[in-house]
């Protein structure tokens, strides 16, 4: 999907909702537990009742590995599910995968082409040739970890390096590399306040800005110093919406905080 595709989307919406696809077995109501798949099944169920509510979902691989070959099967589904039903819809696997370059090479195979995600988050430690085979596929997005919503964002990532902060040294010399153009990066919810200096360093690309919900982050706050003209934001949030309720009733609680987030999105797009 092209970046300008996904503004499009955003504007028809009047939304910037990523929903997070982080499904715990404890956590979901248990009568899905008698279904043959039970985390496809409530993912079928939480996409049904909010994609007019949002322009992205973001499975986060973590709680699809744990469950081993049916997890990855689960994963599977969903994305062909979204694919089949939704393809205006942006998907992100949230994998933060990153290696050397012939194995990034795998890692990128395997989530933008095999498995056909619109995007993938990867982690910039490894530098340039790490991230760069990720940046080779046309229309598919490389969401690099810039500041994360953590505590532990501190320990590295403020830290000052050559006089000034770690990550924004990933975001300048990121802007380098081949490709950079299918570049977004991750900003935490958690840390609106650094946005206004982010947007010096990159003005125009997308950011995924998780930690809106659980986490505490607010989005009055982040669209004050991170939107653009493009609005270039995408707000994820995940148990905050998907276990709104485990009751029989859950998808349609799921569909009421979607809808109230999205609600205060149109206000801010509107203003
Ligand atoms: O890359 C991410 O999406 C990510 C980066 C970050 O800095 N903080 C962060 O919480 N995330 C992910 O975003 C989701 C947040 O989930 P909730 O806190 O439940 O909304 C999880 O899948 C996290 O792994």
């Amino acid at each position: 999907m092209t970046t300008q595709h996904l503004v499009t989307q955003i504007k028809k919406k009047n939304s910037f909702l990523c929903i997070g696809l982080d499904v715990d077995l404890e956590k979901i109501p248990q009568h899905l537990l008698a279904e043959e798949d039970p985390i496809f099944a409530f993912n079928k169920a939480i996409i049904d009742a909010t994609h007019h509510l949002c322009v992205a979902y973001k499975p986060n691989t973590a709680f699809y590995e744990a469950y081993g070959l049916k997890g990855w099967q689960s994963l599977e589904k969903t994305i062909q599910y979204l694919n089949k039903n939704h393809p205006e819809i942006f998907t992100i696997a949230d994998a933060k995968r990153g290696d050397i370059g012939n194995t990034s090479r795998m890692y990128a195979k395997a989530f933008l082409q095999d498995l056909g995600f619109d995007s993938v988050t990867v982690a910039p430690y490894m530098g340039k040739d790490s991230v760069e085979p990720f940046l080779e596929f046309k229309d598919k997005h490389t969401i690099l970890l810039a500041l994360t919503s953590n505590d532990g964002a501190f320990d590295f990532q403020t830290k000052h390096m050559e006089g000034r902060e770690v990550y924004k040294h990933v975001l300048e010399t990121s802007r380098s590399w081949r490709n950079a153009d299918n570049l977004m990066y991750v900003v935490g919810a958690t840390k609106a306040e650094f946005l206004a200096d982010i947007r010096t360093i990159i003005p125009n690309s997308f950011l995924l800005v998780p930690g809106v919900g659980a986490q505490g982050g607010n989005l009055q706050e982040v669209c004050k110093y991170g939107m653009t003209d493009d609005v270039g934001l995408l707000i994820n949030s995940s148990r905050g919406i998907i276990y709104a309720s485990n009751d029989e009733h859950f998808a349609e609680a799921a569909a009421r905080i979607a809808a109230e987030l999205q609600q205060e999105m149109a206000a801010i797009l509107n203003q």
